[in-house]
């Protein structure tokens, strides 16, 4: 069945999940903030900023105006980085209102609000009164864009406190090369999703370093101890942290060169500084900002997270990297199970 479908945020994610959705047989409307990237992608059928030598369906149409985009949607799928979210979230609150209409809500954001440690679902449902939304849908998975939209096998998880709105949206997104899981872990899936972004960064970090494979290994299993731990804090099933949107998710980010945020740890390991890393990268580095909200949560809740802290030291602190990394291999040993 076609659905009437508007995204939110025409950065690399959201612009190529609106292509598939597109090429689904779904009429999409991809909203942008950017006037430029509207036209181009409306007359040009591209996003060069953010996805290189792509051609988008002629399907799919852009507009810099939120409101036409939303008007009549069945399902709204947002796309901005977390630190987005409150504003984007905020005018498709007002404007469903506006409208009395009732949308599903999806979105694909990874991370934790700065200061409330908030989760980009608990903000939106903030944001979108409870009768202006049939649901809040959480997609997340190893999913990175770039091989999306070279049709590569991906699989990702759909997660939502409510069956039918995630089966709803694994019916709409779901085809050859795309396919979706559910889950009604919605605490799991988005723990895993912006904890996992920290690990990448390690793992950038200890590659541009020059160690090998046992490090990588070492820390992604680690790592996802620690991703576990504060995500169980808060509730999340133990289980969901083995799924895609746990392990899954930490693979890919901590052994791609699509990453943002390997990439960004990769050149720290090399010895560029913060500032550099982020003016370079032109795009969102979410694990940035996650691991000093995860710190301050970890240590708030009292959760062991020495992997997070030894990023937070280096990131925000000026630490250097093999100090933390001697601090990290030198603190007393321990039970791997607790
Ligand atoms: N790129 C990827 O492969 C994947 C990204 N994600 C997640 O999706 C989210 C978005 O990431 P990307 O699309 O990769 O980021 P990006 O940096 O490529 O693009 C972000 C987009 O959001 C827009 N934006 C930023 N602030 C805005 C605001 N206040 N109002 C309206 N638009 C605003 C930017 O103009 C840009 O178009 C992140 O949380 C990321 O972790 C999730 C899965 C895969
Ligand atoms: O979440 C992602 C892939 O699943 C994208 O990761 P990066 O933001 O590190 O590129």
């Amino acid at each position: 069945m076609t659905e009437k479908v508007a995204v939110l945020g025409a950065g690399s994610w959201g612009s190529i999940l609106a292509n598939l959705l597109a090429e689904n047989g779904h009429d999409v409307m991809l909203w942008s903030h950017k006037e430029e990237q509207v036209r181009q992608l409306n007359e040009e059928h591209v996003n060069p900023r953010y996805i290189k030598d792509f051609t988008y369906s002629t399907a799919l149409k852009a507009t810099s105006d939120m409101k036409s985009a939303v008007a009549g949607a069945d399902v709204v799928l947002v796309v901005v980085p977390t630190k987005a979210i409150r504003e984007v979230g905020g005018r498709l609150g007002q404007l469903l209102n506006e409208l009395g209409q009732k949308s599903l809500i999806v979105h694909a954001t990874k991370g934790l609000e700065q200061q409330t440690y908030k989760r980009p679902s608990e903000m939106l449902a903030e944001e979108i009164q409870a009768e202006n939304r049939s649901g809040i849908v959480v997609l997340s998975g190893p999913s990175h864009a770039e091989d999306v939209a070279r049709r590569d096998l991906t699989s990702v998880t759909a997660a939502c406190n409510d069956v039918a709105g995630a089966e709803k949206v694994q019916q709409l997104f779901s085809n050859d090369y795309f396919r979706v899981y559910t889950n009604d872990d919605v605490i799991g899936a988005e723990f895993g999703a912006a904890l996992k972004n920290i690990i990448a960064i390690g793992a950038g970090i200890i590659n541009g370093l020059g160690y090998h494979d046992n490090a990588k290994a070492a820390l992604i299993t680690r790592g996802l101890t620690e991703i576990r731990r504060l995500g169980v804090a808060f509730g999340a099933n133990p289980f969901t942290f083995i799924g895609l949107s746990g392990v899954g998710d930490l693979i890919v980010t901590a052994t791609s060169v699509n990453s943002r945020n390997w990439r960004a740890g990769n050149q720290l390991g090399q010895g560029k500084s913060l500032k550099e890393v982020m003016d370079d990268m032109g795009m969102v580095i979410e694990g940035v900002y996650t691991t000093k909200a995860a710190y301050e949560l970890s240590r708030q809740r009292n959760v062991s997270m020495p992997i997070t802290e030894a990023i937070y030291q280096v990131l925000y602190e000026g630490a250097d990297v093999k100090t933390a990394i001697n601090g990290l291999m030198q603190r007393e040993v321990t039970s791997e199970v607790e």
